[in-house]
């Protein structure tokens, strides 16, 4: 066993601890002071809508201590344990080095090794990457498996658990509260309505004695079902950081408190409170605990309802998998999965992870993934992607990616960190919030002193009603979810249209963009060219040069030399073997062919060659003017034919071009091909400028260019190759062509490969920062609005004031309001 040491770890990786028990911004605010405190950390984001603190720390930075200043600041870390089987260890200096490593990879928490057991117990943060921690104990030299299933789908089941039983909680108190204040309100409102009522209470009852029942129901339900509020509340209100649990507890237990002292004070010291002034609020404290608990039982189901595009995702996972182990056929959970093993796929299974196919044929339905509706032929060498489902035949394949690694896993990771991100006008929203309950106490202080020295009798009264209306009212808990439910709502249907947001603030970027380039070849055509032309030059014979041309292209990797090679193909030709092949990529390809030197390529080859091009420029014009690309052919160093090569346009490619225009979008070509080529098939469909004869290294110079003249420029192209050019746009658009999409230049994945994703990622762009918009006016709005109103501003001109019952529903009905206006976003259609 080796003894050397690990290696130093680099700058950790950012990490996502899910936070549970945050109800508004402040509590926001109140998380992300705790973490920023911690030594070590260097940046906190908390999003509420998700539930989640992003947190960097440097390399002196302790993930425990994050977790527990979390616990310390009154909310709930998600964490979570797992056993790993480890093998190789032999000694306690075997078992300090896995400790090391294994405390050392991002999202442990907490590590015990033991060597007797040869497990390793592990708190993770959830939703961490268990295969991180796994590769960096091999690293180390030994062999760690989980025990027990514990892949990414394992961890949302514990979310959801989690989730349910927080609304089966709310349900029950607000149930309970509800039947509790029942007959406080019934009575209350029949003192209105109802004439006599008044009287016969008196008579029957008596006014002394209800007001002790009141007192105990209204105690019972701020103790009880209205705990929760008194937990976090006080706590929070005591250590000088009110949060919106702090004004309802507020709120609430003023009006009650009064109201207690009103109902004791006459028995044990009259004259107390001035005449006229002792009355009770009782029936208030508890409509208002009643309602802001309904609200947040509408608030929590809405949240739940945010996240069903991953939820939808997770059930594409198989749970288990047909393994071949020691010559058997197993059923293995899907955790215990190792590249590597030999994997049986029945018809009508789930394939359970990625892989190539090693025997066996079948059709597979790839649909939820690459959006492609037929089922795909899978013989031999194909690759699987896991997640899709088997239809008639059976096969074996190696798995090749498993766990965190699969496809389908990155997509939900993807979606996972785009439903968490933070939009630039986050920010603005945080400076808000984060004064906003400091602020909304001054007023409620401010409205009791006015009414106190300047209102009409019986002053106290008026003041403390007013002054809890105020609190009430002013709840921020819509302005926290303004603008974090909109981006999940947003980015989960974008995830189920096969549009993935790497990174959420991408979202804000489509949204600001101008201009949107497209790379030609497999990207607006379906770079699947097909050989359509062939001319030679005198002295020259077709056959011969096409045998000649393709025994080179046999060599190159290009479309167009596929293209070629299929063409000599369809004309029966077999070409002979080329030797000495070398490619210059943007320009052409050579070798030796029987004996001569065959050069293929665009007329920049034929110039680097030294060789002219005249004698066909007019074929030349001719096949550029019909979309077709010419490609020339020199044989011992003259020019010998002209072929020309034509890539169908994907059909839905006018359609998207429209669209963008449409949508007051510049639509721009960029392409290696040649100009006149690229303009024909430009003018086809309707694209306004071209950048034709670009090499493949000059695209990031055209991205550039294109920024420099048109603003935020969205770059749309297939990923492998336009990666650079990708990055450097404002807003890197990647087609995915289903199993290998080159995701990291990209800000966007267009899983299935259809252009329409572009125009539909740039529409719900639109309509997410749009909603967020109208999410955010309501609320700032709704607050700008009632606080004057309920702090008595109208009651002067026109004797209006806001009780505090209502005051209650409407902050539980702006809440609700706003998530149903998010919610409104699973209905956004695509193009
Ligand atoms: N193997 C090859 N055989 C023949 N011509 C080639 C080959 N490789 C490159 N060329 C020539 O160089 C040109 C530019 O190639 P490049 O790969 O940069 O762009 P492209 O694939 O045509 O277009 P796009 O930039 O839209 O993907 C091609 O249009 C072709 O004329
Ligand atoms: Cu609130
Ligand atoms: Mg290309």
């Amino acid at each position: 066993m080796s003894h050397s040491a690990a290696a130093t770890p680099s700058i950790p990786q950012p990490i996502d601890i899910p936070v549970a028990g945050m109800t508004c911004a402040s509590c926001v605010r109140r998380v992300e002071k705790a973490i920023a405190a911690v030594p070590g950390v260097v940046h906190a984001a908390v999003n509420l809508a998700a539930e989640r603190a992003h947190v960097q720390l440097d390399r002196g930075g302790r993930l425990p201590d994050v977790v527990d200043a979390i616990r310390k600041a009154g909310y709930d870390p998600g964490t979570h344990t797992v056993d790993l089987a480890i093998q190789g260890m032999t000694c306690a200096g075997c078992v300090a080095r896995v400790e090391k490593v294994v405390r050392a990879a991002p999202g442990v928490v907490e590590a015990a090794v033991n060597l007797a057991t040869e497990r390793a117990s592990l708190t993770l943060v959830d939703g961490a990457d268990l295969d991180a921690v796994i590769a960096a104990v091999a690293k180390a030299g030994y062999d760690a498996r989980p025990i027990g299933a514990n892949d990414g789908a394992g961890q949302t089941d514990r979310e959801r658990a989690a989730r349910a039983a927080e609304i089966s909680a709310l349900r029950g108190a607000a149930a309970v509260a509800a039947a509790a204040t029942l007959p406080l309100f019934a009575v209350e409102m029949a003192r209105h309505a109802v004439p006599g009522f008044h009287h016969w209470l008196a008579a029957t009852v008596g006014e002394q004695p209800w007001r002790w029942v009141s007192l105990v129901l209204a105690a019972f339900v701020l103790a009880v079902p209205g705990g929760r509020f008194f937990a976090k509340g006080v706590p929070n209100l005591l250590r000088g950081t009110p949060d919106m649990n702090s004004l309802v507890v507020l709120g609430a237990g003023a009006a009650f408190l009064y109201s207690a002292v009103a109902t004791v004070a006459p028995l044990v010291a009259p004259g107390l409170l001035p005449a006229g002034t002792d009355n009770v609020y009782f029936e208030a404290a508890s409509v208002i605990v009643t309602l802001i608990l309904v609200g947040r039982l509408f608030e929590a189901r809405a949240k739940g309802r945010t996240s069903e595009a991953i939820k939808h995702l997770l059930t594409l996972q198989a749970k288990t998998a047909r393994v071949e182990r020691r010559g058997q056929v197993v059923e293995l959970p899907i955790a215990e999965v190792v590249v590597g093993d030999i994997i049986l796929v029945r018809p009508g299974e789930r394939v359970p992870v990625d892989g190539a196919v090693l025997d066996g044929s079948s059709y597979v339905d790839e649909s939820m993934i690459t959006g492609e509706p037929l089922p795909v032929e899978k013989g031999p060498g194909a690759a699987v992607v896991g997640g899709t489902v088997n239809k008639a035949g059976a096969f074996r394949f190696r798995a090749e990616k498993v766990g965190a690694a699969t496809l389908l896993s990155q997509i939900v990771r993807m979606v996972e960190t785009a439903q968490g991100a933070k939009l630039p006008i986050q920010a603005m929203v945080d400076r808000v919030t984060a004064w906003f309950v400091p602020a909304v106490m001054v007023a409620a202080l401010l409205t009791f002193a006015a009414w106190y020295f300047f209102g009409p009798a019986p002053a106290l009264s008026y003041a403390l009603v007013n002054a809890v209306a105020v609190l009430i009212i002013a709840c921020p808990c819509a302005m926290g979810l303004a603008t974090p439910t909109s981006i999940m709502v947003g980015t989960g249907k974008a995830a189920e249209l096969g549009i993935l947001f790497r990174q959420g603030d991408a979202l804000q970027g489509l949204r600001d963009v101008t201009t949107v380039a497209f790379d030609k070849t497999g990207t607006l055509t379906l770079g699947r060219p097909t050989l359509t032309d062939l001319a030679v030059v005198d002295g020259f014979e077709d056959g011969e040069v096409l045998r000649l041309v393709a025994a080179v292209e046999g060599r190159s990797e290009h479309p167009i030399a596929q293209a070629i090679v299929a063409g000599a193909q369809a004309r029966g030709l077999t070409p002979p073997v080329a030797e000495g092949f070398q490619a210059v990529p943007g320009f052409g390809a050579q070798a030796r062919v029987d004996g001569r030197v065959v050069a293929v390529g665009a007329d920049r080859y034929m110039a680097r060659l030294g060789i002219g091009v005249a004698p066909v420029a007019e074929t030349a014009a001719r096949l550029g003017g019909e979309g077709k690309s010419p490609l020339y052919v020199a044989i011992d160093g003259h020019l010998a034919a002209i072929l020309a090569v034509a890539d169908p346009v994907k059909p839905e490619a006018a359609e998207v071009v429209r669209a963008l225009h449409a949508a007051g979008l510049k639509v721009i070509m960029v392409t290696g091909d040649n100009r006149r080529t690229a303009e024909a098939v430009a003018r086809t469909l309707g694209i306004d400028d071209v950048a034709a004869e670009v090499l493949p290294e000059g695209k990031v110079a055209a991205v550039k260019d294109l920024q420099r003249r048109h603003g935020r420029v969205a770059f749309a192209g297939d990923g492998v190759n336009d990666a650079p050019a990708l990055a450097t746009a404002d807003v890197g658009l990647a087609m995915g062509a289903g199993t290998d999409i080159a995701i990291e230049a990209a800000d966007v994945v267009l899983v299935r490969g259809d252009l329409r994703g572009v125009a539909t990622a740039i529409a719900l762009s639109r309509a997410v920062l749009g909603n967020i918009r109208q999410n955010l006016a309501w609320a700032f709005g709704y607050n700008v609005v009632l606080i004057p109103v309920a702090a008595g501003a109208l009651y002067p001109l026109w004797g209006l004031l806001l009780s505090p019952m209502v005051a209650a529903g409407a902050m539980a009905l702006s809440s609700v309001s706003v998530l149903t206006n998010a919610l409104r976003l699973r209905r956004f259609r695509p193009l």
